[in-house]
Formats: structure tokens, C-alpha cells, sequence
């Protein structure tokens, strides 16, 4: 049975009903040091005798299982552990206490394995035969291993997650978790709790026991931090803070928690005009750019368009048990022609479309989304005003998008104003999603 208990990865101790240590094995000796072995070993050594009282307390009251996170200053590392102590009750009443030891590290790591249900993308995965893809994937590989700050920045669908993922599954982080954060999805108060945790009673409504942030979550990994751009400005400060310290606090904890994680940063926002508009710290953003990398939109590497789709034609091949086997050259024409607002997203968008409507082997370009089919062929000289205008409005729009902030550069870049854009966009039947 000594054997047995010996081989737990789990640390284990039996104690009496003072406190006294009995027994414990291997792991539990390897987490506490040696002082566990001495003959008058005691919880109130190993642990402080705060929590040993807490855990021999629970002989007598009614609660049966005792959890409790724990950090402890033993000799030879500094340990974060989850603790549950139960009672050990035989006929003859309560005999002493069971506590077993557990490692947050290696809880961590089994909750990111087990809930994470994201494919480990590489450097292959980011796929592109253009020069700006090919020097990506150098970039990629020759900074994965470093712990400096990243900043991706790229419009909206250019794939900045699948490259922070890259640098994370390449470098030295790849053994620990990766844990993602949308900054902009989140209300800005819940964000702080989701970033850096908080202790138990921290605020109404905290969670009993308290709860590990992100950074803690992503301890000895990587932290992408997506759309950076919209984080409040008090969060800036802290995030700030805890990039140059490498320490977090817990809300309502009361001392820093060291973190060692690698943080990846990205947004599709200008920060530069954020920060001359006073909206984006300027010490966070050159404390997150360490190591700048942009991502080109798809317009201006079409070359990638036909490795994109045949890739996308084989995912939805098999998704949607189907058995297309290539592009009609038109549609490949109408593909290279657009100018693809939402990037490979939208490009992969519009191949699964097409891919629902193939009805033999081929996609052709019947098949493509209206917006994209119908296109103007630039070829077709027009002199006419109203064509000209039309044509103008629609490739500025698919320039700069068509959000508001989209809009309000384009209407700048044609020279009107804002809400003659909006009346012209009406008059010419321009859609938002078809721009
Ligand atoms: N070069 C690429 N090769 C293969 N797939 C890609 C590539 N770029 C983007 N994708 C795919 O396009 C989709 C969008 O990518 P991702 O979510 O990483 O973009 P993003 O830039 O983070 O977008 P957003 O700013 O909107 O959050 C994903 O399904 C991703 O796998």
C-alpha cells in the first residue's frame, strides 16, 4: 500500500487530530522539504499555524471536505497548491485528518489541455505563398522563443490569433497554456476580474474562494490580449504595471503574485492617432511593441487568394460531404478582382457559400455571394458621372470598411462629407456588406 500511495502524484499526509503528522508520502515530502520528516512535524510548521487551525477545525463542524488554495514559502520553492482535508472517520469515531496536496501548476496545465478544443496551429498553418506570408513565417519562427511583447497588428480577419497561436506552439512557451482574451468583448469592469482575479469577498457578488485571472491562468504561457485598442484607460495603467513588474495583484488580495507569461498583443485600431488623441497610453504602447508585427490585408497579397481556397475547398469538401474539385477561371477572376474587406475570413466565408450551392464539381462564379459576383469589371470604360461615382464610393468603401470609423475615412479620402457618403451610399443601392 506504501508503494502504491508513493507513486500518487498527488502529495498526501495523515495528521491527528492536533495536527501532528503521521504519515505522508513521497510527493508530499518532495513539495514540503524535509522538515515534513522530523519527529515533531506538525500542520502549524509546514503550513503556519493560521492554516493548520483552519484545517483541524474541521474535525467537529459539518462541513466534510475542506478546499482551500494555499501559497506557502517552503524550502525549496515557493508553492501554490490546492489543499483538501478531509476527517478520517473509522467505527470508532474521527481518527485524525487527510489532507491532500496538489500542484496549480499541474492543475493549470490539465484544464488547458482537457478544455481548450483548439488545434495546436503552427507556423504551416498560415498559409500563403507571398512575400509578405513567407517573411511572417521567419518572423515567427526567429522571435517565438523570446519573452518580449508582441503587437500584431491587421485588419479584421487577417488571421492575427492564428499567429499568435503560431509564435505560442513554435517558441519555448509551447509547453504551458495558452489563454486568449477579447478586450473589446468585455464590460470593462468584469475585464479587470477577468485579467488579474480577485480574493474571496473582494466585491458583492465575488465568487467564494476567489478566482485566478488570465494572467495567473497563463503562468509559465502565453496571454493573447485581442483588440487591445479597446481597453479602458485605468486598465491600460495596470496593464502597464504589471508588464514592467511581472507581478499582478489579485483584486482585494493583498500581496503581488509573480506571473511569468509571455504576452502577445493585437489590435486592427490605429494606435498611433489613439495615443495623439489621448485614447491609448503612449508608455503601454512602447511597452507592448517590443516586437511589431503586421499582418498585410489580403488585397495586397492576392497571390495567396488560390492556396486559400483550395485549402477551404478541401475543409468544406469534407464537412459538407461533397466532391469539388476545382474553380472555374471566372470565379477565380471575380476572387482576385474583389478587394476583400474582411480578409480571409471573409474569403473562407465566401468559399463555404459557394460550397453549399456547388451542385457538381466546380464553383463557378454563379456561386459567389452578390457582393462579390458583382463586382465592376474595371475593364468596362465608363465616362459616365454617376458610374464613376458609384465606382468611387464602392472601392474606397471596400478600402477602408464600411464600420463608421470605415465610412468616415473614406468620406474623407472622396472629399465629402459624412452624411452626403450615407445619402449617395442610398441613392446607389451600396450596402454596408456588399461594399
Ligand atoms: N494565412 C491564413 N491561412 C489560413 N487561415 C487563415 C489565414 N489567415 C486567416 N485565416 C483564418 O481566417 C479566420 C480569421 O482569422 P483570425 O481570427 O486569426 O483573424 P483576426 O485577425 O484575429 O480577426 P479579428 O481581428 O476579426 O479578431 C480564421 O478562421 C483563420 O484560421
Amino acid at each position: 500500500m506504501k508503494s502504491i500511495i508513493d507513486c500518487l502524484e498527488e502529495g498526501l499526509i495523515t495528521t491527528d487530530l492536533n495536527g501532528k503528522i503521521m504519515h505522508y508520502n513521497k510527493t508530499a515530502q518532495k513539495l514540503l522539504g524535509e522538515a515534513i520528516s522530523s519527529s515533531n512535524a506538525s500542520l502549524g510548521l509546514l503550513l503556519g499555524s493560521k492554516r493548520a487551525d483552519e484545517i483541524i477545525n474541521i474535525v467537529g463542524s459539518k462541513q466534510k471536505v475542506l478546499e482551500k488554495e494555499m501559497r506557502i514559502d517552503a524550502k525549496p520553492e515557493r508553492l501554490h497548491l490546492m489543499i483538501h482535508a478531509r476527517p478520517i472517520t473509522t467505527e470508532k469515531g474521527v481518527q485524525g485528518i487527510a489532507i491532500a496536496l496538489n500542484q496549480f501548476t499541474k492543475i493549470r496545465r490539465l484544464v488547458n489541455r482537457y478544455s481548450s478544443n483548439e488545434t495546436n496551429y503552427t507556423v504551416e498553418d498560415i498559409l500563403g505563398v507571398s512575400k509578405p506570408i513567407r517573411q511572417l513565417h521567419e518572423k515567427i519562427k526567429s522571435i517565438a522563443s523570446s519573452n518580449s511583447t508582441v503587437l500584431i497588428r491587421g485588419e479584421s480577419g487577417t488571421g492575427k490569433e492564428l499567429v499568435a497561436r503560431a509564435i505560442h506552439n513554435y517558441g519555448a512557451w509551447s509547453q504551458g497554456p495558452f489563454v486568449a482574451i477579447n478586450c473589446s468583448a468585455i464590460p470593462e469592469s468584469l475585464l479587470e476580474s477577468e485579467l488579474f482575479g480577485y480574493e474571496d469577498g473582494a466585491f458583492t457578488g465575488a465568487r467564494k474562494g476567489g478566482k485566478m485571472g488570465k494572467f495567473e491562468l497563463a503562468d509559465k504561457g502565453t496571454l493573447f490580449l485581442d483588440e487591445i485598442g479597446d481597453m479602458a484607460q485605468f486598465l491600460q495603467v495596470k496593464l502597464l504595471r504589471v508588464l514592467q513588474e511581472r507581478r499582478i495583484e489579485r483584486i482585494g488580495g493583498l500581496y503581488p503574485i509573480p506571473v511569468d507569461v509571455r504576452v502577445i498583443a493585437a489590435t486592427n485600431r490605429d494606435l498611433e492617432k489613439m495615443i495623439a488623441q489621448g485614447e491609448f497610453r503612449e508608455d503601454l504602447y512602447y511597452r507592448i511593441n517590443v516586437i511589431p508585427i503586421n499582418i498585410a490585408p489580403l488585397r495586397e497579397r492576392k497571390e495567396d487568394i488560390d492556396v486559400l481556397c483550395r485549402y477551404f475547398i478541401d475543409e468544406y469538401n469534407q464537412q459538407l460531404n461533397k466532391d469539388v474539385k476545382y474553380m472555374t477561371e471566372g470565379f477565380g477572376k471575380k476572387l482576385c478582382e474583389y478587394s476583400w474587406p474582411g480578409n480571409v475570413r471573409e474569403l473562407q466565408n465566401a468559399i463555404e457559400y459557394a460550397m453549399n450551392l456547388a451542385a457538381g464539381d466546380f464553383l463557378d462564379v454563379e456561386q459567389l455571394p452578390v457582393g462579390i459576383r458583382e463586382v465592376e469589371d474595371e475593364d468596362t470604360v465608363s465616362f459616365n458621372l454617376e458610374v464613376l461615382e458609384r465606382r468611387a464610393i464602392r472601392r474606397c468603401l471596400q478600402q477602408y470598411g464600411t464600420t463608421v470609423e470605415g465610412k468616415q475615412k473614406a468620406a474623407e479620402e472622396l472629399g465629402i462629407g459624412i452624411a452626403t457618403l450615407y445619402r449617395k451610399m442610398k441613392r446607389y443601392g451600396i450596402k454596408d456588406v456588399e461594399a
